[in-house]
């Protein structure tokens, strides 16, 4: 088991919003005890409080780690986002803090196209209001306004994990699939890629959106774009509730123009399970709400645990970086018999040069070394003698530009 600096005992792991059981047992596995555990989100206040002297956390997308919050954090080594999405964390401040951000890019992709396809066919039959009917005693017995999928066709919006994964399960129910996506994109199965949005809303009977939240993508659907859906089309929401104008939404399902919605992500979410969700959507019969569930299935949850924390716990014992979000990546093999020194610093021309000056001037050897860069920050890894690690250490924290440092026995 590696050593480090800090005996893994001390290393405190804050874990938020009950990210599942086989994060703790990958992270207690790998001999990381320290663990404070929270079933749901932290308020501010305490959030403050526990992240101070935490040296990881993982949380999902309810937490905001602004760069305010992250400030306080003095110990962050890593963070962890145990969802795909990483827009609630500030991920540029972390980079200035030299702190890497991992998260599970695929592991709830499946999850999200099931529940994406079922409401599909669910909309398209005018299930949601006969059933809400029922419930209030009526029966709504009549085909009026109720479609087979086979032969319809498919809108994907941001056609990447979760947008192709979908297409494909389309298709094999009869649907013609059309995407828009600003990158030109491998269109699978007998998909096509159209590049005007509006050219695509023209077409679609089913509009899915699956786009990162970015400046580019918030308030994308609004007004203007539900006028260009056609007549009595479905739209759907999975991705993220800054993307579309609810209230205009609202409106193009009370006027009928729209037949009806699936929304599991809204601008504004409750806290927690016990907070009222408020919403416009409300009482509207053709909309199905889920409570941002996409990605919850027991499946999905169990395979994020591993994988986010696996990535903790790797960067946390060898300083491997792969798949991290706003990171130089580096890929690392087991260091044996020596020290492996971690060295993050801010991107300008000479660090790596003071530092090879700085170790042969001091007759350190160095028997293996790695860069990788982004436009910000240099992340450097350099294996010396075991015996000369801590005076390495001391070298590399007085080097100019330095940002963090860390070593591994
Ligand atoms: N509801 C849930 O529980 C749930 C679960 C998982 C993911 N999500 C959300 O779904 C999003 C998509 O997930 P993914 O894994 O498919 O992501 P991805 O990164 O694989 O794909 C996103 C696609 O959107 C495209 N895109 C980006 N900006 C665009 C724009 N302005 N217009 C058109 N296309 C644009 C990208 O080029 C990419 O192809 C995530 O970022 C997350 O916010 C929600
Ligand atoms: O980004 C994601 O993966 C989804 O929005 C799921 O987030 P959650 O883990 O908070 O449900």
């Amino acid at each position: 088991m590696a050593k480090h600096s800090l005996d893994k005992d001390k290393i405190k792991i804050l874990l938020l919003e009950g990210v599942h059981q086989t994060a703790v047992d990958v992270l207690e596995r790998a001999g990381y005890t320290n663990i404070e555990y929270h079933k749901a989100s932290l308020p501010e206040d305490e959030l403050l409080k526990s992240i101070k002297d935490a040296h990881f956390v993982g949380l999902r997308s309810r937490t905001q780690l602004t760069a305010d919050v992250l400030n306080h954090a003095e110990k962050l080594v890593a963070i962890g986002c145990f969802c795909i999405g990483t827009n609630q964390v500030d991920i540029a401040a972390a980079e200035k803090l030299g702190v890497p951000v991992f998260n599970a890019p695929f592991s709830n992709t499946r999850s999200v196209a099931e529940l994406v396809l079922g409401e599909i066919i669910m909309l398209m039959r005018g299930i949601p209001q006969r059933n809400a009917h029922a419930h209030r005693g009526g029966w709504l017995k009549s085909a009026a306004g109720s479609y087979e999928v086979r032969g319809k066709t498919l809108g994907v919006i941001g056609y990447g994990h979760i947008g192709t994964q979908l297409g494909i399960l389309a298709e094999t129910l009869g649907m013609k699939v059309v995407f828009f996506d600003i990158e030109d994109k491998l269109p699978l199965g007998n998909a096509s890629q159209i590049h005007s949005l509006e050219a695509l809303l023209n077409e679609a009977d089913v509009i899915s959106l699956h786009v990162p939240e970015t400046p580019q993508t918030k308030d994308m659907f609004g007004a203007t774009e539900f006028a260009q859906m056609r007549e009595k089309s479905i739209f759907i929401n999975a991705s993220r509730g800054t993307v579309v104008d609810i209230e205009a939404l609202s409106e193009a399902l009370k006027s009928g123009h729209l037949a009806g919605a699936a929304i599991d992500v809204f601008p504004v979410e409750p806290k927690s399970n016990d907070d009222e969700f408020v919403s416009p959507l409300r009482g509207l019969d053709n909309v199905i709400l889920t409570p941002h569930i996409g990605g919850s299935t027991a499946e999905a949850q169990e395979n994020i645990g591993i994988e986010v924390a696996g990535k903790l716990a790797k960067y946390s014992d060898n300083g491997s970086t792969v798949s991290a979000v706003n990171f130089p990546e580096v890929t690392l093999p087991q260091h044996k018999g020596t020290s492996r020194l971690l060295h993050i610093h801010h991107n300008r021309p000479g660090v790596l040069i003071k530092i090879n000056q700085a170790f042969s001037e001091k007759g350190i050897n160095i028997a293996a070394q790695y860069l990788q860069t982004t436009a910000d920050i240099g992340y450097v890894v350099m294996e010396v003698d075991s015996n000369q690690a801590e005076q390495a250490l001391g070298e590399l924290k007085a080097i100019d530009g330095t940002i963090r440092t860390r070593v591994l026995f």
